[in-house]
């Protein structure tokens, strides 16, 4: 299991994911999405839902990190929340099970969390917000911590980009990291290297097609001449 974390140092992790309802939210459309990340570079990927960890297995030989994200009554908390939810990633081929590790009311707590994914004899990722949770879930045996959650708590910021702070923080406080979360551009990923991140996951920006293409819409409509301008021209 060590190998797989060795083999997944200073790599490019693409995430996978398309909101419920959206084009892509097909199993299929996933493994393609998958299947070019990897004809791209990706050393690994992250995928969501048991159908779609399936798929993206059948059709690539890449590490897959799992997960599931469930809405529940009475909790804020939605990645892969509870051991049934564990069991079900595990059982659709996950090799890395994340889970949400963030500092909130919740069905099961973190240590048990971690407990269940290594008797299941495969790697944990915990998903935090803040160097406090990256910290308590290291100590709790998780193989690695995300910055995934940060800017996604009530307590945490979200402007836009990554959450280079936390990843300093949790170099200096010894927790081995993952870069997750608003990777934007290539220097932006490397810099995230730089900090100490072991691997960086890259979804949105690589894989969400709706939302790339809103970055350009809304930035040209600035620059678009307007009708007045048009008309001398024709
Ligand atoms: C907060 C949360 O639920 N994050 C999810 C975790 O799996 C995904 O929706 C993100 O797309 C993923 O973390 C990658 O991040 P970005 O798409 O920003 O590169």
């Amino acid at each position: 299991m060590t190998t797989l974390l060795d083999k997944l140092t200073g790599a490019l992790v693409v995430s996978c994911q398309a909101e419920p309802g959206l084009p892509l939210d097909r199993p299929d459309h996933i493994a393609a999405l998958a299947a070019s990340a990897v004809l791209g570079g990706a050393t690994a990927v992250r995928i969501q839902g048991a159908p779609n960890i399936r798929a993206v297995r059948a059709a690539v030989a890449v590490p897959v990190i799992g997960l599931v994200k469930v809405v529940r009554p009475g909790t804020d908390v939605y990645i892969t929340p509870t051991f049934d939810d564990i069991d079900a990633v595990v059982e659709a081929g996950a090799h890395i099970v994340a889970f949400d590790a963030t500092d909130r009311l919740r069905p099961v707590d973190v240590p048990a969390l971690v407990a269940r994914v290594r008797a299941w004899n495969r790697l944990s990722m915990a998903d935090v917000s803040t160097v406090a949770e990256g910290r308590a879930a290291y100590a709790a045996g998780a193989d690695v911590v995300g910055t995934t959650m940060a800017g996604y708590t009530p307590t945490t910021r979200n402007d836009g980009g990554p959450d280079f702070t936390l990843m300093i923080e949790l170099a200096r406080a010894g927790v081995p990291f993952v870069a997750e979360g608003r990777v934007r551009t290539p220097e932006e990923a490397a810099r995230c290297l730089e900090l100490g991140a072991r691997f960086v996951v890259v979804g949105g920006a690589i894989t969400r097609p709706d939302v790339i293409t809103r970055r350009f819409a809304d930035h040209i409509k600035v620059a678009a001449p307007r009708p007045a301008a048009r008309e001398v021209h024709q």
